[in-house]
């Protein structure tokens, strides 16, 4: 039985994890040893069977006697400690939600429905690092995975629309603190229908403006507007995010030596947790639309296919309708002016489960059935 260390169980992500492993009765059939970096000693999470008191998440020695550790706890913590356990001769595998590995020659990108070939072959090289994509590009994938297996992309754009979540458990508390100073200075103008909506306007613009408006976490309001920049800057004018677009899902394709361009700009907006992306995909060929369809609908369980239709678009394809279920909606599929080879498409995903915690827990199933 493998002896599986958790690290960083009761973050954001962590806690999703456990709670889809829970879910789907994972803690059977390994020892699940629970680590903290701030709570040692104290009881483990309750998930069902019995776990020993939390240890400590820097101790190499108690880390050196796992199988696998599995950490959401961040990367200043992969950065502390990988390396550490490694030339400690430790040789287990190592399961990470955090970026920091993920371009490292020996780390794989997982996202086992699109990529198990490629996880197959470096378990079979042995391969002992694996690594979560980021959000973005997970859900990209997922969603138009049926034409990337074919082959039909010669390149595209993605255009993001990220959730709060995204940038962690404050940011999303602080996006409801500012809907709600919104609200609150409008109250009165609200509650009578005869008041001008320019002066409602105008109110709401000198709100979000104010120095009292809650910013300390996006540094600027979101609630009632957008953010078109995430992560740092790379030196070619793109930010982090957009460039982990074409290099993270060329990595996961198994195309680093012959990559297809994948690039676009990546926007914060004021969802909770699920992203959206709008695609600009230039075919390789002038397929038919039911075809293409028909491929993006049968590539893995999670991806459904919307009709380009007003009613099915706004009842499916939303945030608000996909958030906490495992669904990747695509839809909006239409072919584009420019012409038969120009594919537009838009797609829905929950960030926090095919974004972040689902690979990792589907990389541990991998492990426990090998
Ligand atoms: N947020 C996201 O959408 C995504 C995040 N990731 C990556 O996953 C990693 C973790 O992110 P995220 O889950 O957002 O991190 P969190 O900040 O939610 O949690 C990280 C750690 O903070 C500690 N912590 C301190 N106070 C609390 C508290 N009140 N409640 C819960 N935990 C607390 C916990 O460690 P301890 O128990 O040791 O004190 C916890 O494991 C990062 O590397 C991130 O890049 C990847 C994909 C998406
Ligand atoms: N950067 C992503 C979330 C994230 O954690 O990404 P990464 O795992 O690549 O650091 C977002 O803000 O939506």
């Amino acid at each position: 039985m493998l002896n599986v260390g958790f690290v960083g169980w009761r973050g954001m992500v962590g806690s999703v994890l456990m709670q889809r492993m829970q879910e789907d009765n994972e803690f059977q059939g390994i020892e699940p040893i629970f680590f903290t970096t701030s709570q040692v000693g104290q009881p483990g999470p309750e998930i069902g069977v019995e776990v020993p008191p939390l240890k400590d998440a820097f101790d190499i020695e108690a880390l050196k006697a796992l199988d696998v550790v599995v950490t959401c706890q961040g990367g200043d913590y992969t950065k502390e400690v990988y390396e550490k356990l490694r030339q400690a001769g430790w040789q287990g595998y190592w399961i990470d939600a955090a970026s920091t590995l993920r371009m490292a020659d020996e780390a794989t990108i997982v996202l086992d429905p699109v990529n198990r070939h490629v996880i197959d072959a470096q378990l079979a090289n042995g391969a002992k690092t694996f690594v979560g994509g980021n959000c973005t590009v997970s859900l990209m994938l997922m969603g138009l995975g049926g034409l990337f297996e074919a082959d039909m992309i010669e390149w595209m754009t993605s255009m993001t629309y990220q959730a709060a979540s995204g940038s962690g458990a404050k940011h999303m508390r602080e996006l409801i603190e500012q809907m709600g100073a919104l609200r609150d200075g409008v109250k009165n103008e609200l509650a009578d229908p005869s008041s001008a909506i320019l002066d409602l306007d105008r109110r709401v613009t000198a709100t979000m403006r104010g120095g009292d408006f809650p910013t300390d976490n996006f540094g600027a309001p979101l609630a009632g507007s957008l953010l078109p920049w995430i992560d740092s800057p790379m030196e070619n004018g793109q930010s982090r995010e957009e460039w982990k677009g074409g290099v993270e899902a060329n990595k996961i394709l198994g195309l680093a030596n012959n990559p297809i361009p994948i690039d676009g700009l990546c926007v914060r907006i004021g969802a909770m947790r699920s992203h959206s992306q709008a695609f600009t995909i230039k075919l390789k060929q002038d397929v038919p639309l039911d075809e293409i369809e028909d491929r993006l609908a049968r590539h893995n369980d999670w991806v459904k296919v919307i009709p380009n239709d007003k009613d099915a678009t706004i009842a499916g394809l939303t945030p608000a309708a996909v958030t906490g279920t495992m669904n990747v909606p695509v839809g909006r599929l239409r072919k584009l002016a420019m012409g038969g080879e120009y594919l537009s498409a838009f797609s829905v995903g929950d960030q926090l489960l095919w974004g972040a915690a689902e690979p990792l827990k589907r990389m541990l199933a991998i492990l426990r059935e090998r």
